[in-house]
């Protein structure tokens, strides 16, 4: 179980970014985190994995409290990975395969057992062809790619995902879709942050909903996205089904292809 205590982070003494949060996250489920600019939810994904120290409160992984000294992060962060919104923020080699090595090696992984889960995770993100690339000559999105797969090989229960589909073209976002679906298959536990409201309905089944670093509501998908005056005040938007579903009396469907399946648009 991952829990975060009355959370409250500043990143100086002035302005405080996160306010008392609660969250307690203890099932497969997948999570979504979803506020306007600012709110806060880079900051709390930091401030999750041990990136960045609360200020008050405390972060709670197995019953146990993190105590952020070096030892007790790097156990810590065999079981929780995350994926920054800017993927340059987490690379530090210039070819692909290094890059997404590095970790690994500094865990002391044998050289047979990183050769499997890189293959894996190049696999499944499509980019064994950019194995060998120089990580400069990189799309952004291929480079979105290569920082999923360099937490995906380090196997983590939880993975952390940061506005994943930011800046990517609609083959990119289809991508990235289908890839946090099929983690969320293989039972990795996935908390996700965007304001891609469409996303985030698709792929997510509950969520907290962020307001100037305060949390407002958490809650199943229905309860958050029916509720319209809340998204407007987070400044937030419904996703298009649910606004199908509320201005145009259409049944609620769940994802686009349930939509297209079973409405008589799709015929
Ligand atoms: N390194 C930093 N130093 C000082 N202030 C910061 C720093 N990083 C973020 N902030 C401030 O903290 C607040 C929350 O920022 P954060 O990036 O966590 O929000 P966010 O919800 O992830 O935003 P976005 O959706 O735009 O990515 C903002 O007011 C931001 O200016």
């Amino acid at each position: 179980m991952l829990k975060i205590e009355n959370v409250c982070v500043s990143y100086d003494k002035k302005n405080q970014v996160l306010n008392d949060i609660c969250m307690t996250f203890d099932t497969n489920t997948p999570i979504g985190i979803i506020g306007a600019n600012g709110s806060g939810k880079s900051t709390l994904f930091q401030t999750i994995v041990g990136l960045l120290k609360p200020t008050k409160g405390k972060i709670i992984f197995n019953e146990k409290e993190l105590d952020y000294k070096k030892k007790s992060l790097t156990e810590f962060r065999k079981n929780v990975g995350m994926v920054f919104q800017e993927p340059e923020q987490q690379m530090f080699y210039s070819i692909v395969e290094d890059d997404v090595a590095f970790a690994l090696k500094n865990l002391a992984v044998s050289e047979d057992e990183i050769a499997r889960r890189m293959n894996k995770a190049f696999d499944l993100l499509d980019i064994q062809h950019l194995r060998n690339k120089p990580i400069q000559y990189l799309s952004y999105g291929q480079k979105k790619r290569v920082a999923i797969a360099s937490v995906i090989v380090l196997e983590t229960e939880w993975i952390l995902l940061d506005e994943p589909t930011a800046g990517l073209d609609p083959a990119g976002r289809g991508h990235m879709i289908e890839i946090i679906k099929r983690l969320i298959s293989e039972n990795k536990k996935v908390i996700l942050s965007s304001h891609d409201m469409d996303l985030m309905y698709e792929v997510c089944e509950y969520f907290y909903v962020i307001k100037q670093g305060s949390l407002i509501l958490e809650g199943t998908k229905d309860k958050i996205f029916l509720d319209r005056e809340l998204l407007l005040d987070a400044k937030l938007e419904q996703p298009w089904l649910v606004k199908m579903h509320q201005q145009l009396d259409i049944p609620l469907y769940k994802d686009e292809d349930s939509f297209y399946k079973n409405s008589r648009v799709g015929g």
